[in-house]
Protein backbone atom coordinates (compact mmCIF):
# COMPACT_ATOMS: atom_id res chain seq x y z
CA UNK A 1 0.00 0.00 0.00
CA UNK A 2 1.30 3.30 -1.08
CA UNK A 3 2.37 5.81 2.35
CA UNK A 4 1.37 9.26 2.34
CA UNK A 5 2.85 12.01 0.84
CA UNK A 6 1.30 14.85 2.58
CA UNK A 7 -0.48 14.81 5.43
CA UNK A 8 -2.25 17.43 7.14
CA UNK A 9 -4.14 17.38 10.48
CA UNK A 10 -6.70 18.97 12.68
CA UNK A 11 -5.96 22.38 9.96
CA UNK A 12 -8.37 25.67 11.46
CA UNK A 13 -8.22 28.66 9.60
CA UNK A 14 -10.36 31.92 10.36
CA UNK A 15 -10.01 35.02 8.28
CA UNK A 16 -10.74 37.48 11.06
CA UNK A 17 -13.37 36.34 13.64
CA UNK A 18 -14.61 34.09 10.76
CA UNK A 19 -13.87 29.64 11.10
CA UNK A 20 -13.55 28.65 7.34
CA UNK A 21 -11.63 25.32 8.25
CA UNK A 22 -12.92 22.93 11.49
CA UNK A 23 -10.18 20.54 12.28
CA UNK A 24 -9.73 19.63 8.61
CA UNK A 25 -7.36 16.23 8.37
CA UNK A 26 -6.93 15.54 4.49
CA UNK A 27 -4.37 12.39 3.74
CA UNK A 28 -3.21 12.15 -0.12
CA UNK A 29 -1.19 8.98 -0.77
CA UNK A 30 1.53 9.00 -2.93
CA UNK A 31 0.49 7.92 -6.80
CA UNK A 32 -2.50 9.54 -6.25
CA UNK A 33 -4.70 11.87 -8.25
CA UNK A 34 -6.90 13.61 -5.47
CA UNK A 35 -10.16 15.35 -6.11
CA UNK A 36 -10.93 17.94 -3.23
CA UNK A 37 -14.46 18.51 -4.05
CA UNK A 38 -16.95 21.13 -2.42
CA UNK A 39 -19.35 23.73 -3.17
CA UNK A 40 -18.82 27.69 -3.59
CA UNK A 41 -17.13 28.58 -0.61
CA UNK A 42 -16.31 25.69 1.42
CA UNK A 43 -12.82 25.91 2.27
CA UNK A 44 -11.46 24.34 -0.81
CA UNK A 45 -8.87 27.20 -1.54
CA UNK A 46 -7.72 27.96 1.69
CA UNK A 47 -7.10 24.50 2.48
CA UNK A 48 -5.07 24.29 -0.92
CA UNK A 49 -2.98 27.70 0.00
CA UNK A 50 -2.29 26.23 3.42
CA UNK A 51 -1.37 22.54 2.18
CA UNK A 52 1.59 24.61 -0.07
CA UNK A 53 2.42 27.13 2.06
CA UNK A 54 0.70 30.34 0.75
CA UNK A 55 -0.98 31.06 3.95
CA UNK A 56 1.03 31.18 7.32
CA UNK A 57 -1.32 31.76 10.20
CA UNK A 58 -3.30 28.41 10.53
CA UNK A 59 -3.68 25.73 12.86
CA UNK A 60 -2.84 22.26 12.86
CA UNK A 61 -0.21 19.77 11.14
CA UNK A 62 0.92 19.07 7.89
CA UNK A 63 3.65 16.67 7.23
CA UNK A 64 5.65 16.05 4.27
CA UNK A 65 7.03 12.57 3.44
CA UNK A 66 10.32 12.25 2.20
CA UNK A 67 10.56 11.28 -1.33
CA UNK A 68 13.93 9.98 -2.91
CA UNK A 69 16.75 12.37 -1.54
CA UNK A 70 14.60 15.02 0.20
CA UNK A 71 10.86 16.10 1.58
CA UNK A 72 8.50 15.64 -0.87
CA UNK A 73 8.71 18.89 -3.31
CA UNK A 74 5.35 20.54 -4.17
CA UNK A 75 4.45 23.03 -6.76
CA UNK A 76 0.87 24.84 -7.18
CA UNK A 77 -1.29 26.03 -9.85
CA UNK A 78 -3.67 29.11 -7.53
CA UNK A 79 -4.61 31.80 -9.44
CA UNK A 80 -0.69 32.06 -10.16
CA UNK A 81 1.92 32.05 -11.53
CA UNK A 82 0.90 35.34 -13.53
CA UNK A 83 2.26 35.27 -17.26
CA UNK A 84 3.90 38.30 -19.13
CA UNK A 85 1.64 38.59 -22.09
CA UNK A 86 4.09 40.01 -24.33
CA UNK A 87 6.18 37.44 -24.12
CA UNK A 88 6.67 34.21 -25.62
CA UNK A 89 5.68 30.48 -24.22
CA UNK A 90 9.57 30.07 -24.09
CA UNK A 91 10.52 33.15 -22.57
CA UNK A 92 7.79 33.27 -20.03
CA UNK A 93 9.37 29.95 -18.74
CA UNK A 94 12.81 31.36 -19.13
CA UNK A 95 11.57 33.81 -16.58
CA UNK A 96 10.11 32.04 -13.95
CA UNK A 97 13.08 29.19 -14.52
CA UNK A 98 15.79 32.11 -13.58
CA UNK A 99 13.35 33.34 -10.53
CA UNK A 100 13.70 29.62 -9.56
CA UNK A 101 17.66 29.86 -10.10
CA UNK A 102 17.22 27.25 -12.54
CA UNK A 103 19.21 27.30 -15.88
CA UNK A 104 18.33 25.24 -18.65
CA UNK A 105 16.84 25.42 -21.95
CA UNK A 106 16.76 21.67 -22.90
CA UNK A 107 14.15 21.11 -19.98
CA UNK A 108 12.10 24.26 -21.02
CA UNK A 109 11.70 23.18 -24.25
CA UNK A 110 11.17 19.84 -23.04
CA UNK A 111 8.16 20.91 -21.23
CA UNK A 112 6.60 22.63 -23.52
CA UNK A 113 6.44 19.63 -25.27
CA UNK A 114 4.71 17.74 -22.76
CA UNK A 115 1.95 20.69 -22.24
CA UNK A 116 1.33 20.40 -25.97
CA UNK A 117 2.69 23.80 -26.57
CA UNK A 118 6.00 23.25 -28.94
CA UNK A 119 4.59 24.46 -31.50
CA UNK A 120 3.91 27.90 -29.79
CA UNK A 121 7.39 28.24 -27.98
CA UNK A 122 7.85 31.49 -29.91
CA UNK A 123 4.23 32.77 -30.03
CA UNK A 124 3.17 35.74 -27.37
CA UNK A 125 0.98 34.87 -25.13
CA UNK A 126 -1.06 37.49 -25.34
CA UNK A 127 -2.78 35.56 -28.50
CA UNK A 128 -3.28 32.12 -26.06
CA UNK A 129 -6.84 30.77 -25.48
CA UNK A 130 -7.86 29.96 -22.17
CA UNK A 131 -6.44 26.50 -22.37
CA UNK A 132 -3.22 27.16 -23.76
CA UNK A 133 -2.89 29.68 -20.48
CA UNK A 134 -4.12 27.22 -18.38
CA UNK A 135 -1.39 24.45 -19.77
CA UNK A 136 1.52 26.95 -19.77
CA UNK A 137 0.75 27.42 -16.28
CA UNK A 138 0.95 24.23 -15.40
CA UNK A 139 4.26 23.76 -17.20
CA UNK A 140 5.48 26.63 -15.25
CA UNK A 141 4.93 24.37 -12.17
CA UNK A 142 6.63 21.73 -13.57
CA UNK A 143 10.25 23.36 -14.12
CA UNK A 144 11.21 22.26 -10.71
CA UNK A 145 10.05 18.66 -11.09
CA UNK A 146 7.55 18.53 -8.19
CA UNK A 147 6.51 15.50 -6.45
CA UNK A 148 3.10 16.42 -5.93
CA UNK A 149 1.40 18.82 -8.40
CA UNK A 150 -1.83 21.26 -6.54
CA UNK A 151 -4.20 22.61 -8.96
CA UNK A 152 -7.36 24.61 -7.81
CA UNK A 153 -10.25 24.23 -10.32
CA UNK A 154 -7.95 23.90 -13.28
CA UNK A 155 -11.15 23.42 -15.56
CA UNK A 156 -12.76 26.43 -15.21
CA UNK A 157 -14.11 28.14 -17.94
CA UNK A 158 -12.05 26.07 -20.40
CA UNK A 159 -14.17 24.70 -23.58
CA UNK A 160 -14.42 20.94 -23.84
CA UNK A 161 -11.48 20.35 -25.84
CA UNK A 162 -9.51 22.23 -22.76
CA UNK A 163 -10.81 20.14 -20.52
CA UNK A 164 -10.13 16.61 -22.73
CA UNK A 165 -6.33 17.95 -23.64
CA UNK A 166 -6.33 19.15 -19.63
CA UNK A 167 -7.38 15.40 -18.50
CA UNK A 168 -4.92 13.75 -20.58
CA UNK A 169 -1.97 15.88 -19.76
CA UNK A 170 -2.94 14.95 -15.73
CA UNK A 171 -2.90 11.60 -16.44
CA UNK A 172 0.34 11.83 -18.32
CA UNK A 173 1.96 13.87 -15.49
CA UNK A 174 0.58 11.06 -13.16
CA UNK A 175 1.07 7.59 -14.79
CA UNK A 176 4.50 8.61 -17.04
CA UNK A 177 5.97 11.07 -14.45
CA UNK A 178 4.82 9.75 -11.36
CA UNK A 179 3.45 12.37 -10.13
CA UNK A 180 1.04 12.91 -7.29
CA UNK A 181 -1.84 15.37 -8.37
CA UNK A 182 -4.66 16.98 -5.63
CA UNK A 183 -7.22 19.05 -7.79
CA UNK A 184 -10.13 21.09 -6.61
CA UNK A 185 -13.26 20.99 -8.95
CA UNK A 186 -16.92 21.36 -8.04
CA UNK A 187 -17.37 19.45 -11.47
CA UNK A 188 -18.09 15.94 -10.38
CA UNK A 189 -18.53 14.33 -13.44
CA UNK A 190 -14.86 15.71 -14.97
CA UNK A 191 -13.09 14.52 -11.30
CA UNK A 192 -14.91 11.21 -12.14
CA UNK A 193 -12.62 11.01 -15.00
CA UNK A 194 -9.64 11.82 -13.47
CA UNK A 195 -9.19 11.23 -9.49
CA UNK A 196 -8.53 7.91 -7.40
CA UNK A 197 -9.58 9.41 -4.31
CA UNK A 198 -11.96 11.85 -3.07
CA UNK A 199 -12.67 14.40 -0.44
CA UNK A 200 -15.41 16.24 0.43
CA UNK A 201 -15.42 19.38 2.19
CA UNK A 202 -18.52 21.01 3.04
CA UNK A 203 -18.68 24.38 5.08
CA UNK A 204 -15.61 24.45 5.72
CA UNK A 205 -15.30 20.16 7.07
CA UNK A 206 -13.74 17.13 6.30
CA UNK A 207 -17.08 14.99 5.69
CA UNK A 208 -15.64 12.17 3.43
CA UNK A 209 -12.03 10.46 2.00
CA UNK A 210 -12.79 7.81 0.01
CA UNK A 211 -11.25 6.16 -2.68
CA UNK A 212 -12.45 5.09 -6.62
CA UNK A 213 -12.62 1.66 -5.50
CA UNK A 214 -14.57 1.92 -1.87
CA UNK A 215 -17.03 3.85 -3.76
CA UNK A 216 -17.26 0.89 -6.79
CA UNK A 217 -17.70 -1.36 -3.49
CA UNK A 218 -19.84 0.00 -1.47
CA UNK A 219 -22.13 0.19 -5.00
CA UNK A 220 -22.88 4.26 -4.91
CA UNK A 221 -21.86 6.71 -6.77
CA UNK A 222 -19.60 10.19 -6.13
CA UNK A 223 -22.91 12.02 -6.78
CA UNK A 224 -24.64 9.84 -4.42
CA UNK A 225 -22.03 10.52 -1.53
CA UNK A 226 -21.68 14.34 -2.54
CA UNK A 227 -25.30 15.35 -2.02
CA UNK A 228 -25.69 12.80 1.09
CA UNK A 229 -22.21 14.60 2.46
CA UNK A 230 -23.41 18.28 1.23
CA UNK A 231 -26.63 18.70 2.48
CA UNK A 232 -28.03 21.44 4.96
CA UNK A 233 -25.39 22.91 7.12
CA UNK A 234 -22.92 21.59 9.38
CA UNK A 235 -22.54 21.85 13.30
CA UNK A 236 -19.21 23.70 14.33
CA UNK A 237 -18.38 23.15 17.84
CA UNK A 238 -15.87 25.94 17.02
N1 LIG B 1 -8.76 36.40 2.11
C1 LIG B 1 -9.96 36.16 2.63
N2 LIG B 1 -10.46 36.96 3.61
C2 LIG B 1 -11.67 36.73 4.17
N3 LIG B 1 -12.48 35.69 3.83
C3 LIG B 1 -12.03 34.86 2.87
C4 LIG B 1 -10.77 35.06 2.23
N4 LIG B 1 -10.61 34.05 1.32
C5 LIG B 1 -11.72 33.30 1.39
N5 LIG B 1 -12.57 33.77 2.33
C6 LIG B 1 -13.85 33.16 2.71
O1 LIG B 1 -13.57 31.84 3.17
C7 LIG B 1 -14.58 30.94 2.75
C8 LIG B 1 -13.96 29.80 1.95
O2 LIG B 1 -13.47 30.35 0.74
P1 LIG B 1 -12.64 29.48 -0.30
O3 LIG B 1 -12.28 30.37 -1.43
O4 LIG B 1 -11.55 28.78 0.42
O5 LIG B 1 -13.74 28.40 -0.77
P2 LIG B 1 -13.83 27.53 -2.08
O6 LIG B 1 -14.40 26.23 -1.67
O7 LIG B 1 -12.50 27.51 -2.76
O8 LIG B 1 -14.87 28.32 -2.96
P3 LIG B 1 -15.00 28.43 -4.56
O9 LIG B 1 -15.38 27.06 -5.05
O10 LIG B 1 -16.10 29.43 -4.73
O11 LIG B 1 -13.68 28.92 -5.09
C9 LIG B 1 -15.59 31.76 1.95
O12 LIG B 1 -16.65 32.12 2.83
C10 LIG B 1 -14.81 32.98 1.54
O13 LIG B 1 -15.65 34.10 1.40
Amino acid sequence: MNCNILTGEHINKKYGNTTVLYDVSIHIKQGEVYGLIGKNGAGKTTLLRILCGLIPNYGGNITLANVGEGKCKIAAVINAPALFLNMTAFENLKEQSALLGLHTDTKIKDILKVVGLEDYINKPVKGFSLGMTQRLKLGMSLLESPDLLILDEPVNGLDPTGIADLRDLLHQLNKEFGMTILISSHILSELEHTATCFGILHDGVMAKEISTHDIQQSNTTLENLYMQYTKGGQEHNA
